[in-house]
């Protein structure tokens, strides 16, 4: 990174900162989100908490005491985990599936492989292992009314002089191929639904032609309302988590810097106070967490009466069974324009068909866009997936961070991402491996925006290279050199896989995710082989096993996107959407115009991409002094809570909204 661009990035941030054999699923025909289906049920008959009632809470992991085996500590680790595996494994099947025992020899394989990832990994300053090239093959598939030709550089989108400079700065040498598609298609006016891999630029993708389209034309940002200020924003960009749309605030800040377009952002567990003054001063791009922004509205300091552009970052999860009234109420209950009186752009790495269906609500002859099958996950990560019980997961945990840290130069541990399913379970671990050598934090929605935005700003420096989280940092996080992504615990479907795995891997780069299974996970093996395969991984023949038996079962995920050879899948094309064929740039066999490619140019085949990850680590830094009562709540997997049939969630959710 030059220090020129370096201070700049710095400018802008700064200024922009003050098991057992599981249920099967419920043949039900309404929608489930994700993260409610195929929940882990002990054997025991119970409850959402996949390791069982029996289980003290403190063993779950076998925490007990501390230590593991290669650690050289004692037996009270062990004996911890014991405990927890007679309260939670109660009901593991006998005869069903072999059950294989955990393979020593991976540890080795994970670190040789990580050793090698890391190789390509580590150089920022000669931008090693930047490899857009590696999009270059990609299969692209557009399907809508008359399709606008993608792009292959910038230079042929008219941005204007202004966000080209940006872009420079940025060293965004070329668009990604989400970016070539998704640009001319928002630029043409046209209402989107994009499917892109994780890290593949897609919060460009958004942003500039939202930027673009505002610069375009200056009205009044903001009217007095004789009880104090009201915002007309005429951009909305809406994301799940705080985090996120810290994120893309202040991306959006630096690809907006010198323009004279405003951008604010609102989010919950942050003092109202000084993101209404920022409102007061007038806006023209708002990012927002749906809570706090219904509060603003509802307070009437904002109004979307003026909303041209609305962009839903991480699409599925606003629209799922936790976000989707929240939305609702958002985008059709309050004074903004309908459907084709303004843009609506949404993105996404997964979208189911449910949640495509939903979508339809918002749209007006929208164009499907997806680069990859949806929900594919780029071969730029390498997976491992593992069998490892609920008992030995600590020891396992450990092997492999020892492993890695023992073959790291000077001793230090790369930037480790450790997903766990609950925030007690998350505390549990941090503390775990905190005693034990580890040097981890966690981050969860029961943690106060603070500690949240510390935990962040800790790991991405590197000073704390574990962080252990929940659901909440699966999504859009953009954090450099994740080296590796630990599924501690198995997510609750295939699209939160695809997003957590998906925090590495990032912008061409190289990354490694692991993961452990277990029997419970079973109603995802399909899901997951079909996934590995489609990314050119060795899939273990273990997991074959239970892939095939959970088709007889008939517990797979595997068919939420339905069938295409690749590239994604457009629901209208199989729902009579469309009468007579229309046209995209290219031909369609079905009534949707659909063109696929190998996407536009050969010019990725040459070049390499300028971008070194230089803004990345941007902190979090502005301290969040109080918390919002009614928003200050945080969901890590959904934001319903309550009772359901799939048990208690005590330890998910917390209710409410970011
Ligand atoms: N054209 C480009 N050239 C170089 N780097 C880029 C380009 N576009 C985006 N990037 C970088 O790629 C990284 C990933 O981008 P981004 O966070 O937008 O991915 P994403 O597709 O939104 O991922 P996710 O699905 O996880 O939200 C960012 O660091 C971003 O700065």
């Amino acid at each position: 990174m030059s220090l020129r661009t370096m201070a700049w990035a710095e400018a802008v941030t700064e200024s922009a900162r003050k098991q057992t054999r599981p249920l099967p699923p419920p043949r039900n025909t309404t929608y489930l989100p994700p993260h409610l289906r195929y929940s882990g049920g002990g054997g025991d008959g119970g409850g959402y908490s996949s390791y069982g009632r029996g289980s003290s809470e403190s063993t779950q992991y076998g925490f007990g005491g501390g230590g593991y085996r290669g650690g050289g500590r004692s037996g009270p680790g062990r004996d911890g985990g014991r405990g927890g595996r007679g309260g939670g494994g109660g009901g593991r099947s006998r005869g069903w599936v072999q059950t294989p025992r955990p393979n020593r020899e991976a540890f080795h394989d994970v670190s040789g492989k990580f050793e090698q990832l890391k190789v390509r990994e580590g150089d920022d300053v000669g931008n090693v292992g930047i490899n857009f090239d590696a999009y270059e093959d990609i299969p692209v598939e557009a399907s809508g009314e008359d399709v606008p030709v993608p792009a292959s550089t910038f230079g042929e989108i008219d941005l204007g002089e202004c966000l080209n400079n940006n872009i420079k700065r940025c060293r965004y040498v070329k668009p990604t191929p989400v970016q070539r598609h998704a640009i001319p298609i928002a630029m043409a006016g046209r209402d989107l639904m994009a499917c892109a891999q994780t890290g593949s630029g897609k919060t460009a993708a958004f942003c500039f032609p939202i930027i673009s389209g505002v610069l375009a034309k200056c009205v009044e940002r903001s009217q007095s309302n004789g009880d104090g200020w009201t915002a007309f924003p005429r951009a909305l960009i809406l994301s799940p988590t705080r985090e996120l749309a810290s994120q893309i605030f202040e991306e959006a800040e630096k690809f907006a810097y010198q323009s004279g377009a405003k951008v604010a952002v609102v989010y919950g567990g942050a003092p109202m106070g000084q993101q209404l003054r920022d409102l007061e001063r007038g806006v023209d791009i708002l990012v927002a967490t749906p809570g706090r922004l219904v509060d603003m509205i509802e307070r009437s300091r904002v109004s979307l009466k003026m909303i041209k552009y609305l962009a839903l970052d991480e699409a599925d999860r606003m629209l799922d069974m936790g976000f989707e009234p929240q939305i609702r109420k958002i985008v059709q209950r309050m004074d903004m324009p309908p459907p084709g009186a303004r843009q609506t752009l949404l993105f996404s790495a997964t979208f189911p068909h449910e949640i495509q269906r939903l979508a339809a609500d918002f749209l007006k002859n929208y164009i499907f866009l997806t680069v990859g099958r949806v929900g594919s996950s780029t071969d730029l990560i390498a997976q491992k997936v593992e069998f490892v019980r609920d008992m030995d997961k600590i020891e396992h945990l450990c092997g492999l961070l020892k492993n890695q840290r023992d073959n790291e130069t000077h001793g230090k541990l790369a930037l480790t991402l450790v997903f766990v399913e609950t925030k007690k379970g998350a505390n549990q671990l941090e503390n775990w491996l905190s005693r034990n050598g580890f040097p981890a934090i966690a981050i969860h929605g029961d943690k106060v925006q603070m500690e949240r935005e510390r935990a962040l700003r800790l790991f991405k420096c590197g000073t704390t290279p574990i962080l252990v989280a929940t659901d909440v940092a699966s999504r859009g996080l953009d954090i450099p050199h994740v080296a590796h992504v630990i599924n501690f615990d198995f997510p609750k479907s295939i699209d939160d896989y695809v997003h957590r795995i998906g925090r590495t891997g990032r912008a061409g780069k190289s990354g490694l995710a692991t993961a452990f299974f277990s029997e419970k996970n079973q109603p995802l093996a399909k899901a997951l082989v079909e996934l590995m395969k489609e990314s050119k991984q060795e899939v273990p023949n273990w997991l074959n096993d239970y892939a095939e038996q959970s088709l007889s079962y008939g517990g797979d995920q595997s068919q939420r996107y339905s069938s295409s050879n690749f590239g994604g899948y457009d629901v209208r094309r199989s729902e009579n959407y469309y009468g007579s064929g229309s046209n995209g740039y290219g031909d369609s066999s079905v009534g949707a115009a659909a063109a696929t490619c190998n996407d536009v140019s050969g010019s990725y085949a040459t070049g390499s991409f300028g971008y070194g990850g230089n803004y990345g680590n941007s902190s979090v830094d502005e301290p969040a002094a109080s918390y919002n009562g009614s928003y200050g709540g945080e969901t890590d997997a959904a934001g319903t809570a309550g009772s359901s049939s799939f048990g208690n969630y005590e330890n998910i959710v917390a209710g409410g909204w970011d």
